[in-house]
């Protein structure tokens, strides 16, 4: 078959539009140069920043419309926030007074000003042998939150740490799914249940608890409940790292969550364009909020290796993570790929790390692991210093 090319796809995507555009999407000049390679396709669409969430669904019809040519193997459409349109829209600017524990990790712990370390109080109380706990969020969906999150986790136990992992995405588990794990966990003694396993991780999903349809009505109040026993009644065991794959965005039920698990740090997920840095400040801001310490800021899809050559491609705008992560003082934990291996793997439910451990890709998780992993043992030094060394059981 002959290869796919850019006009045909441009052609293609004549039949799209918004919902209240004049025009369709390549008239109307908001598409992005378009890159095939090995018969896929990439490309982005600029949007208004804040008409981000409601246009989901105008990607989602590009990439439908783009993998229909006959020949295209597949299709990777983001969106972009229209620079133009948004000169200040960054909605959180760096507060001048922000505590600046996001940076090193001598957490302040000495100053009563940074109280979200370790607190003493019985309402943030930790997990019996669990050492730290983690949270990945990012500002908005689909940025490849789980991925990270999944991939993070497979890397910190390829780094020789005891890990667990805990899907608080109650609407939208994807655990199940990128672990392979089917089934529901046991009840043992008590009201303790024993998390899944596989690959080595502990993990623990509403997923396997119940069906997606139910948790969709439930409230906030009942989804908090099923957390918070999530992370409570569940018996992880003797734990290095849990980590937290949070629910995306930054609304009241993610500040809730990060206010009420004792978190010792956060990773940022941001994919490189305008439009999810936006959102990724929000969640700057929201740890900040909270007092938790925000270890850094992953840059995913960060740019395109070609399958066929392996050349790279920066066609997302590539290292605006890194520039925003300098700018506001956080720590730039790395930056992975757009491959459509990262993808598949996840699929089959063999994530990257584990199904291809001597990658690349695999190596740059590793390294952003061994990142997190530092923060956290510096934060733990300083605060056993800090400490008078009392044990609680
Ligand atoms: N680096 C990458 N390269 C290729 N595909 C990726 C990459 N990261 C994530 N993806 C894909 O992008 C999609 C969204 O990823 P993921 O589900 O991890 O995002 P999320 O931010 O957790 O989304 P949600 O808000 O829906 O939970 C998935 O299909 C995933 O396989």
């Amino acid at each position: 078959m002959a290869d796919v090319t850019k006009e045909q796809v441009l052609e293609k995507l004549k039949g799209v539009r918004g919902p209240d555009m004049d025009g369709n999407i390549v008239d109307m000049g908001l598409v992005s140069d378009v890159f095939i390679s090995d018969s896929k396709v990439y490309f982005s669409i600029t949007v208004p920043a804040e008409r981000a969430r409601e246009l989901d669904p105008l990607r989602a019809a590009a990439e439908r419309v783009v993998k229909e040519i006959p020949g295209v193997k597949g299709a990777m459409v983001a969106l972009t926030a229209d620079r133009k349109a948004t000169p200040s829209s960054a909605p959180v600017q760096r507060p001048a007074s922000a505590p600046s524990h996001a940076g090193h990790s001598h957490a302040g712990h000495t100053h009563a000003a940074a109280p979200g370390q370790r607190p003493a109080g019985p309402a943030k109380a930790g997990i019996p042998g669990v050492g730290a706990i983690i949270a990945v969020a990012s500002g908005k969906g689909g940025v490849g939150k789980s991925t990270t999150s999944v991939n993070l986790a497979l890397a910190l136990k390829a780094n020789g740490l005891r890990v667990g992992i805990l899907d608080a995405d109650i609407y939208g588990p994807s655990m199940p799914r990128l672990l392979k794990i089917s089934g529901r966990p046991q009840q043992i003694e008590g009201r303790m249940i024993r998390p899944m396993e596989n690959y080595g991780l502990k993990v623990m999903s509403m997923g396997f608890l119940v069906d997606e349809e139910v948790a969709m009505i439930w409230r906030g109040p009942m989804i908090q409940s099923a957390l918070l026993q999530m992370l409570r009644e569940v018996a992880w065991g003797d734990l290095d790292v849990l980590v937290v794959d949070m629910p995306p965005g930054t609304g009241d039920a993610q500040l809730t969550m990060a206010q009420q698990v004792p978190l010792a740090g956060a990773v940022i997920v941001s994919t490189p364009q305008d439009l999810a840095l936006i959102d990724a400040r929000k969640g700057l801001a929201m740890f900040r909020k909270v007092e938790v310490p925000v270890f850094g800021i992953v840059e995913n899809m960060s740019y395109f290796i070609a399958p066929d050559t392996g050349a790279r491609y920066d066609i997302f705008g590539h290292g605006g993570a890194r520039k925003e992560a300098e700018r506001i003082g956080v720590p730039f934990l790395g930056e992975v790929p757009l491959t459509i291996g990262i993808r598949e793997t996840s699929d089959a439910g063999t994530p990257v790390v584990v199904s291809e451990p001597d990658s690349e890709i695999t190596r740059a998780y590793r390294e952003i692991a061994r990142k997190v992993w530092d923060q956290i043992s510096a934060q733990k030094a300083d605060t056993s210093r800090a400490m008078p060394s009392i044990v609680f059981e």
